[in-house]
């Protein structure tokens, strides 16, 4: 089966004969459509309606399902087709909102001036104070220029910004952490980083997010340099450690000594360079990596990694093979070796389906939906703000990445990332190794 990436909603009225609901399915399956959830809108007395959720690849392929849900008879109907997830992001998924009821003078005098001038000169006396007062310590800058969006390239800060809004609602959720997204209207790195420190007293710490190569290196590099509070660029060490963590898995279900195999890297961007190098300080011996960009395959080489010539003499060399390219399909089916492990990180669409790649004889195989820093950079933070951590590092993300191994059911590649413990587990492995490198606990 493939996987399907439009989602459409089908409003549907079936009279209450049973078996009616079955030949809606059947039509629905048999035009290429996958069903998800059903979900009883409401019943009559002669008649239910439902809203059924559809995965579909194509336009075509949606029309074909709605013709063959108009073709049916019987007085089966369909209303309506909706576009949920663009309905779900109407008036934007987040919002600032007050901690502190305001509803009498005295609570206004409290909370507003003239109350509040007292708060801010016991602040300028005292700056730690900034800590227990303000929210700034629970605050994370999700900083993007527009450069590299998921994989669909430089499409600008704006059009990004449901990424960076869905990244501050996981940030809310999964760790209680307070994410503003910050949109740059510059490219340039000197300004993005002057920008950033310009805009740091207002943060706990700052996620760089979807910001390509290779820019996204001195900037976040010069950024750790230059300020004192955990910084890190998502798609390179968010999804490196959720990578490790994967193979780390892959590798304990398979039987394959992870510093012994032979890691593939496709595509040396900001998350396979990330990648290649978390692996070789990890202690793997053999990382090979490929990339179109021949300055791409030099970073390689600088940090130590050996380089193959295209992707097919690197699916022929290597037993674990990660690709983060942003090209949906690069990978075919041919290439794939038995036994195989395949990451396919690409988001929205993976270089290869895990369906195909397993049907090719990959032992695991899974995309970039499953494989998602999305299980990394809540816990990371929460972990580092509450160690007060000046910095995110190598330590720290090897203890997450061998943290959501260990919360991983066994023949799994990650946990579910919905799993409130995975994102704990996380946060007080990342803690206690930050604290015991840099505040001596
Ligand atoms: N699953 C996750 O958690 C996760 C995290 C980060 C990034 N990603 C995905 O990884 C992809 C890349 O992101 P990035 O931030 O590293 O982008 P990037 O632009 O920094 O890197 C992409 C790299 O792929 C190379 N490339 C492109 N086409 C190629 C081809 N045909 N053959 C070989 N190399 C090719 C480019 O030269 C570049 O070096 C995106 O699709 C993104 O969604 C996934
Ligand atoms: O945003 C995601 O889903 C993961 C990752 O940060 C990406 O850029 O693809
Ligand atoms: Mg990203």
């Amino acid at each position: 089966m493939i996987t399907k990436h439009m989602i459409r909603t089908l409003m549907i009225e079936t009279p209450n004969v049973p078996g009616n609901l079955g030949k809606v399915a059947t039509a629905i399956g048999l035009a290429g459509g996958d069903i998800g959830e059903v979900k009883t809108v409401k019943v009559g007395p002669t008649y239910t309606m439902r809203d059924i959720t559809v995965q579909v690849d194509t336009e075509e392929q949606l029309n074909d399902v709605i013709k063959a849900v108009e073709g049916l008879e019987e007085g089966i109907k369909l209303h309506t087709v909706s576009d949920e997830v663009l309905s779900a992001h109407e008036g934007g998924k987040i919002a600032m909102k007050s901690k502190m009821p305001i509803n009498s003078l005295a609570e206004l005098r409290r909370v507003y001036t003239p109350g509040v001038a007292d708060v801010c000169n016991l602040i300028q006396r005292e700056p730690d104070k900034a800590e227990i007062y303000t929210t700034i310590s629970n605050t994370v800058a999700i900083v993007t220029d527009g450069t590299a969006i998921l994989g669909l390239g430089n499409i600008g800060p704006v059009a990004g910004m449901p990424v960076m809004e869905g990244k501050a609602a996981l940030f809310d959720q999964l760790a209680g952490i307070s994410g503003v997204p910050i949109l740059l209207d510059t490219t340039d790195p000197e300004e993005i980083i002057r920008t950033v420190k310009n805009i740091a007293p207002g943060f706990g710490g700052i996620l760089l997010e979807d910001i390509g190569s290779p820019h996204c290196f001195e900037v976040e590099d010069r950024l750790k340099e230059e300020l004192n509070i955990p910084i890190m660029h998502d798609d390179q060490h968010g999804t490196a450690v959720v990578t490790l963590a994967a193979v780390i898995s892959a590798c304990k279900s398979a039987g394959i000594s992870l510093k012994e195999a032979k890691i593939g890297q496709i595509g040396l961007g900001a998350a396979g360079i990330a990648i290649c190098r978390m692996f070789m300080a990890y202690g793997v011996q053999a990382v090979y990596g490929t990339d179109k960009s021949e300055a791409a395959m030099n970073r390689l080489k600088q940090y130590g990694g050996q380089t193959t010539l295209n992707i097919q003499e690197l699916m022929e060399t290597c037993d674990i093979v990660i690709a983060t390219t942003g090209v949906p399909g690069l990978i075919k089916k041919e290439f794939v070796k038995e036994g195989q492990v395949i990451l396919a990180l690409s988001n929205p669409k993976p270089e290869i389906e895990p369906e195909a790649a397993l049907g090719a004889g990959a032992a695991y195989a899974a995309d970039g939906r499953s494989i998602n820093n999305v299980l990394g950079f809540p816990g990371i933070f929460r972990g580092a703000l509450n160690a007060k951590s000046k910095v995110v590092n190598h330590e720290m993300l090897v203890a997450a990445a061998e943290a959501i191994a260990s919360c991983t059911k066994h023949g799994d590649l990650v946990p579910d990332p919905l799993q409130p413990e995975v994102h704990e587990k996380v946060a007080e492995e990342v803690e206690r190794v930050a604290r015991r490198v840099y505040v001596g606990v």
